[in-house]
C-alpha cells in the first residue's frame, strides 16, 4: 500500500502530515508511525499528524509523537496542520478545528505566519525550583544559567523520568531571560525523548510561566527557540490566562509517497 505524505516544519519542529479524510491510514500501527518518523529508515519527523474529517469543525487533528504513540496537543504541529489544511483547500485563511484538548481557532497571514489559539490556562504550579502547567500538553519550566551549553537531553530526561512526573512524564523546558519581553528556551520533548528545535506548547508554557513568576509584565512575549522565533500573547485576569495565541512560521518542506 502506498501512502502520500507531506512534510512540514514550524521553527524546526518537523512533522509528517497525512490527509486521512478517507480513513485509510492504519492508525493503531505504532511501529509503522515510529518508522515513518525515523530520520534514517523513514521520512523523519518529531511527530506524525493526521488530518481527518470532523462533523462540527473544519477538520480534526490526530497527533502522534515520533515514538509512534498518540499524544496530547502539539502547538507547532497544530500550526503546521493549519498550513497543510490551507494547501489542501480544506480551509481558506481562518479556521476552527478540533484536537485532543478541544476546539482551536487559527488564522494564516499573507506571509504564511500561522496564529493558533491555545487552551486557557488556570492552574500554574509555582515552586522555588520550577513551574508546571498544562498548555494542551504537560510542561515543566525551569530557569537555568548558561542555556547555550546546558545539557538539555541529559537533564531533561532525568526530570522527565524522575519522581515528579511518574509514568505520564512531562515535557521539560529550560529558559533564560534575554530582556523584559524576550526569553530563550530549549525543550526536551516527551515521546521524542530528545531535545527538539522548538516546541509550541512549551513556548506557550514558558511565556505564561515567566509572566506568572514576575520575570516579565508583558502579555506578548518573544521566544527564541533553537529553530527560530515564536510569539505568545495572552490576557491575564485573577491568575487565569485566556485568549492565548501561539504565532510563528509553518512551512511546507516536501511531499512524497512511501510504500508500507
Ligand atoms: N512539539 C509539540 C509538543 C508535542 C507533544 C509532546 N511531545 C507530548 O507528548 O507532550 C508542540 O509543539 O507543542
Amino acid at each position: 500500500m502506498q501512502i502520500e505524505f507531506y512534510k512540514y516544519q514550524g521553527t524546526g519542529n518537523d512533522f509528517v502530515m497525512v490527509d486521512n479524510r478517507q480513513g485509510i491510514f492504519p492508525k493503531d500501527n505504532i511501529e509503522l508511525i515510529a518508522h515513518l518518523c525515523d530520520r534514517r529508515f523513514g521520512i523523519g519527523g518529531d511527530g506524525l499528524i493526521l488530518l481527518e474529517n470532523d462533523p462540527e469543525t473544519d477538520f480534526k487533528m490526530v497527533y502522534y509523537n515520533s515514538d509512534g504513540n498518540q499524544s496530547s496537543m502539539c502547538g507547532n504541529g497544530g500550526r503546521c496542520l493549519v498550513a497543510f489544511a490551507k494547501k489542501l483547500n480544506v480551509i481558506d485563511d481562518n479556521t476552527t478545528f478540533i484536537a485532543t484538548d478541544g476546539l482551536h481557532h487559527a488564522s494564516v497571514a499573507d506571509n504564511g505566519i500561522v496564529s493558533l489559539q491555545m487552551i486557557d490556562v488556570e492552574d500554574v504550579k509555582i515552586t522555588p525550583e520550577y513551574v508546571f502547567m498544562n498548555t494542551g500538553s504537560p510542561h515543566h519550566i525551569q530557569l537555568v544559567e548558561d542555556l547555550e551549553h546546558y545539557n538539555v537531553k541529559e537533564n531533561g530526561a532525568s526530570i522527565r523520568y524522575g519522581e515528579l512526573y511518574g509514568k505520564q512524564g512531562s515535557n521539560i523546558n529550560f529558559v533564560k531571560k534575554i530582556d523584559e519581553t524576550t526569553f530563550s528556551l530549549r525543550t526536551y520533548e516527551r515521546g521524542v525523548e530528545d531535545e527538539t528545535l522548538a516546541c509550541g506548547t512549551g513556548a506557550t508554557a514558558v511565556a505564561i510561566a515567566m509572566n506568572a513568576l514576575g520575570e516579565t509584565k508583558a502579555n506578548s512575549i518573544d521566544l527564541n527557540v533553537e529553530g527560530g522565533k515564536l510569539v505568545v500573547s495572552f490576557d491575564k485576569k485573577d491568575g487565569q490566562f485566556t485568549n492565548v495565541f501561539l504565532k510563528g512560521p509553518a512551512e511546507f518542506v516536501f511531499k512524497g509517497t512511501i510504500e508500507i
